[in-house]
């Protein structure tokens, strides 16, 4: 048996051209333009890339892109009074800091500026909480992408036995809770998990979020499950995951690839949630 490879570069495209159709409506209904606010301190390739993409898709889908860089020696200060004039500013529908921040910064105090309603990376205490209490609000991007995925492959999660492996702030943690909001039956596990392979064979889907390069082989993975990876890892073979993806392919039933997987599904949902924060603010609509 060999799995179905999960498409995520053509999952995001439909959610993208959603998103552009969407917000075209919106623009002729209200007059308004959304506008997303994307704010890179210092110089990191990887995160310049990333900013790079996240600006070129929300001018693609029809968004005002308002980006700000600030050299890596920014006050904390200084950063936190250009995230509260953003906060204020009612051209700026969604707000995002690009993480990591450089070393010296305070990062979870500088997203703690954005206010819940412009958070469109939903990674500020206040959205983690009204995920946690299953309240409307802007969900985390890599993690909702994932349950994007999941649908479009019609992955059956109520009362599925699922595994989260790793509990991050960015993925692992949010993602479960997702799941859970799905009426998944989820097990987190990480870096003190007890046999790690046997509680991952015990899982219809498995979701990798570990940051170890391979540290999912074909024995923790129960045949026919539906595997996520969300790993990246430059290598000189290029980039890989999490998964040992050739051997796991021969077990799983569904498996996403790296590159091509869950990576661009986190932008497409930074889209979506920008036009849900304008909506919301508009008063034409609410947040998830
Ligand atoms: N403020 C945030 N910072 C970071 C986030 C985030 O969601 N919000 N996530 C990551 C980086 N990231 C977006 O910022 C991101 C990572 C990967 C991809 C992606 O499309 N990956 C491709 C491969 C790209 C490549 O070749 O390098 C893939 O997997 O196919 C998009 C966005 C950390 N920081």
């Amino acid at each position: 048996m060999s799995a179905v490879i999960i498409d995520g570069k053509a999952v995001a495209a439909r959610v993208r051209a959603d998103v552009a159709r969407d917000v075209a409506e919106f623009r002729a209904a209200t007059g308004r333009q959304p506008g997303l606010a994307t704010v890179l301190v210092g110089d990191d390739p990887a995160s310049a890339v990333y900013i790079g993409g996240k600006r070129r898709s929300c001018v693609e889908a029809g968004m005002a892109d308002l980006h700000q860089h600030l050299p890596a020696d920014t006050p904390q200060d200084e950063i936190a009074a250009l995230l509260d004039s953003l906060a204020a500013d009612p051209a700026v529908s969604g707000i995002l800091l690009q993480l990591p921040v450089p070393e010296g910064l305070d990062g979870a105090a500088l997203v703690g500026r954005i206010p819940p309603e412009k958070d469109v990376d939903g990674l500020t205490t206040a959205s983690v909480g009204l995920l946690a209490r299953g309240l409307p609000g802007l969900r985390p991007c890599t993690p909702s992408g994932i349950i994007e995925l999941l649908d479009a492959y019609d992955v059956e999660l109520s009362g599925a036995p699922t595994v989260v492996v790793g509990r991050s702030e960015l993925v692992g943690r949010p993602v479960a809770q997702l799941l859970v909001g799905r009426n998944a039956t989820v097990t987190i596990c990480h870096s003190r998990t007890r046999d790690l392979a046997a509680v991952c064979r015990g899982a219809d889907v498995l979701v990798v979020a570990a940051g170890k390069q391979a540290i999912i082989g074909p024995d923790a993975v129960k045949p026919g499950a539906t595997v996520i990876d969300v790993g990246m890892h430059r290598t000189e073979q290029g980039l890989r995951g999490d998964v040992d993806f050739d051997a796991v392919r021969e077990v799983a039933g569904r498996l996403t690839p790296v590159p091509g997987g869950v990576g661009p599904m986190t932008i497409a949902m930074l889209l979506r949630n920008t036009l849900l924060a304008a909506r919301a603010a508009a008063e034409v609509g609410s947040l998830v």
